[in-house]
C-alpha cells in the first residue's frame, strides 16, 4: 500500500509508525504488528493505529524510523505487512517452560537492544522468566549476550574490583561509601549501578544528586584510571544496554526475576572488566530473598556464574529485614552516606554493613590480611581519606567537590507520623515503606523519602514521632500520608499482642 509519510519528531526507542485504522484494516494488521516500510531504504517498524492523529492515506513516522529512512515530508512510501522477529517465538518457548538455546537467547537480547521487541513482548519475556525461571546455562548465555550487544572495557592492570547489591532492602546507600573507601585504598573500582528497581532510590539515582552519572565506556575507564573509581548509571552507558530496557518493564511491576537479576548484575560487572567482587545479598522478610537458605542458593548461583565468566566472587548475605540506616529515598540517603564519610557517625546498620563489605573487598584485592580488612576500611574513613576520595570522584564526574551533608537538599513538605500508643516497634514493613516513599515522589523527586525515628525493637510512647515523610509537592505528601495510614509501615504493640478469650 502506498502512503504519504509525515514525521513525528518524538523519540520512542525503536522503529515505530502510526497508521489510520482504515488503512490498517486494509493491510490486515493490528496495533503491535510489524510493517515493512520502503523508500530508497527498507526497514521494519512496529505499528500503532489511530482513528484521528494520522488520516487515511498517510503514515506517521517516529524519529528513529524517520532518520533511518532519510525520508522527506509527504514522500510516498510503500507499506507491507511484515513478519514478527523470530525472537518472539523464543519468548513463547520460555512461556511454555522450555529451555532456550544459546542462539535463541542471543537473538532475544539483540532484538531487545535493537528495539525490535515491544514492551508487551518484553514484559512477557520478563514475566515468563519470573514464573518459570532459567537454568545456569541460560543465565550464562543471557549474561554473555548482554555483554556482547554492548561496549566493553578492559584494563591493563589487575585486580579490578567491584561491588554490587541485589537490592530489595530500603535505604541501602552503602555503594556511596564503599566505592570511595576501596578507591582510597589504591584499588580500582569502576562501579556501575542501576536506578531503583523495586526500591525508592537506586545507587545511580542517589549519586546523581551529587554529580552527573551518564558516561560512556571510555570515560568510565579514564575516570577510574585517574582517581581510582567512579559511580555511574549503567543505563546511560552502552554497557550491557539490554539491562536498562529490561529494568524499565520490571520497575512498574516491582519484580526482579532471579535469572534477569543475575544476568543484570554480572553483565555490567563483566563488561567493565571487573575480576574481583563482593556481592551483597540482603535477606529477610519483604526482601528479594526471604530466608537464609534462599540467600545461600543465590550466593551459589552468583559464584557459579562468576566461575563460568572467570571472575572471583564472594557474597555477603546481609540482614535486610529492616531498612539500612534511617533514611530512605534521594537526598535523605545521600546526607546519611555523607555524614558517615565525614565523621564516621550514623546508624550502626549503615556503618557496620559498609565497613564489613569494604573489608571483604580489601582482603580479596590483596590490600589487607585476612580478618584485617574491616579495620583498614574503618581507618580509611576515620582518617578522612575516603571522604577526600569521594570528593575527587564527585569532581571528576562533574559535580561540586565542596558539597557537605548539610548542603544536600531534601523536600520542604514534611509530616511526622506519631505512635498511636505506648509499646515497641515490632516490625517495619519494607514494601509499605517503599510504597509510601514512591507516592511521596521517590525516586524521581530527589527530595522525597522517609526518615525513620524508631526502628525495630525500640520502645515508643504514645505521641512519639515514628517517622517523617518528606516530599517536594504538597499533593504528593498528602497522598503519601493517606497511604501510610491505609497501609501502615510500622507495627507498634505492647508485650501482649492480642487477648484471645472465650466469648
Ligand atoms: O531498587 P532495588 O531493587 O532495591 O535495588 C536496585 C539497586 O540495587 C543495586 O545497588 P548497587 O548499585 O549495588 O548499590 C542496583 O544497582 C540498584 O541501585
Ligand atoms: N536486577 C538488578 C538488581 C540489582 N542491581 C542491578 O543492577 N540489577
Amino acid at each position: 500500500m502506498k502512503l504519504k509519510a509525515q514525521p513525528y519528531d518524538i523519540e520512542v526507542g525503536r522503529y515505530e509508525v502510526i497508521i489510520n485504522t482504515v488503512d490498517a484494516e486494509e493491510l490486515g494488521i493490528h496495533a503491535g504488528d510489524r510493517v515493512q516500510v520502503k523508500n530508497r531504504d527498507t526497514l521494519t517498524a512496529v505499528v500503532e493505529t489511530t482513528d484521528g492523529i494520522v488520516t487515511p492515506g498517510r503514515l506517521g513516522v517516529y524519529r528513529e524510523a524517520w532518520e533511518a529512512l532519510k525520508a522527506v515530508p509527504d514522500e510516498i512510501v510503500d507499506v507491507l505487512p511484515a513478519s514478527r522477529p523470530k525472537s518472539i517465538s523464543f519468548i513463547k518457548k520460555k512461556m511454555d517452560r522450555e529451555k532456550l538455546t544459546n542462539d535463541e537467547m542471543h537473538d532475544i537480547i539483540a532484538d531487545i537492544v535493537e528495539g525490535n521487541i515491544t514492551e508487551v513482548e518484553l514484559t512477557a519475556f520478563v514475566t515468563a522468566s519470573y514464573m518459570h525461571g532459567m537454568d545456569n546455562d541460560e543465565i550464562e548465555w543471557m549474561t554473555r549476550a548482554m555483554v556482547k550487544t554492548g561496549d566493553q572495557i578492559s584494563f591493563d592492570t589487575h585486580p579490578i574490583m567491584d561491588h554490587h547489591s541485589i537490592g530489595g532492602v530500603p535505604g541501602n546507600k552503602i555503594s556511596l561509601c564503599i566505592v570511595p573507601i576501596i578507591a582510597a585504598s589504591g584499588l580500582l573500582i569502576p562501579k556501575t549501578s542501576s536506578r531503583a528497581i523495586t526500591g525508592a532510590g537506586g545507587s545511580a539515582d542517589l549519586m546523581e544528586i551529587l554529580a552527573p552519572v551518564s558516561f560512556n565506556a571510555d570515560e568510565i575507564k579514564k575516570m577510574t584510571t585517574q582517581v581510582g573509581g567512579c559511580l555511574v548509571w549503567g543505563g546511560a552507558t552502552n554497557i550491557a544496554p539490554a539491562d536498562d530496557r529490561i529494568i524499565n518493564v520490571e520497575y512498574p511491576l516491582s519484580i526482579d526475576p532471579k535469572s534477569q537479576l543475575l544476568a543484570s548484575v554480572m553483565a555490567k560487572k563483566f563488561a567493565v572488566g571487573a575480576d574481583t567482587m563482593v556481592l551483597d545479598i540482603p535477606m529477610g522478610n519483604q526482601t528479594k530473598i526471604p530466608t537464609i537458605q534462599e540467600g545461600r542458593k543465590m550466593a551459589r548461583d552468583f559464584m557459579e556464574l562468576g566461575d563460568r565468566l572467570g571472575m572471583k566472587i564472594e557474597c555477603a548475605i546481609s540482614y535486610g529485614g529492616n531498612p539500612i540506616g534511617r533514611a530512605i529515598g534521594g537526598g535523605l540517603e545521600v546526607k546519611e552516606a555523607l555524614v558517615m564519610l565525614e565523621s564516621f557517625t550514623g546508624p550502626r546498620s549503615l556503618l557496620e554493613k559498609t565497613i564489613n563489605i569494604s573489608g571483604m573487598m580489601l582482603e580479596m584485592g590483596g590490600m589487607a590480611q585476612k580478618n584485617e580488612g574491616a579495620k583498614m576500611a574503618q581507618e580509611l574513613v576515620k582518617s578522612g581519606k575516603a571522604l577526600e576520595k569521594f570528593k575527587e570522584i564527585i569532581e571528576i564526574q562533574g559535580g561540586d567537590p565542596k558539597i557537605t551533608s548539610e548542603d544536600v537538599p531534601v523536600g520542604d513538605k514534611v509530616a511526622t507520623v506519631l505512635s498511636p500508643k505506648d509499646g515497641y516497634v515490632l516490625d517495619i514493613f519494607n514494601k509499605s515503606l517503599v510504597q509510601v516513599c514512591r507516592i511521596a515522589g521517590a525516586p524521581h523527586d530527589k527530595g522525597a523519602g522517609i526518615l525513620i525515628h524508631k526502628k525495630k525493637g525500640e520502645y515508643v510512647k504514645k505521641g512519639d514521632g515514628l517517622f517523617t515523610i518528606y516530599a517536594e509537592k504538597e499533593w504528593k505528601l498528602d497522598s503519601a500520608i493517606k497511604e501510610s495510614l491505609r497501609n501502615p509501615i510500622m507495627f507498634v504493640e505492647g508485650m501482649i499482642l492480642e487477648r484471645v478469650q472465650v466469648v
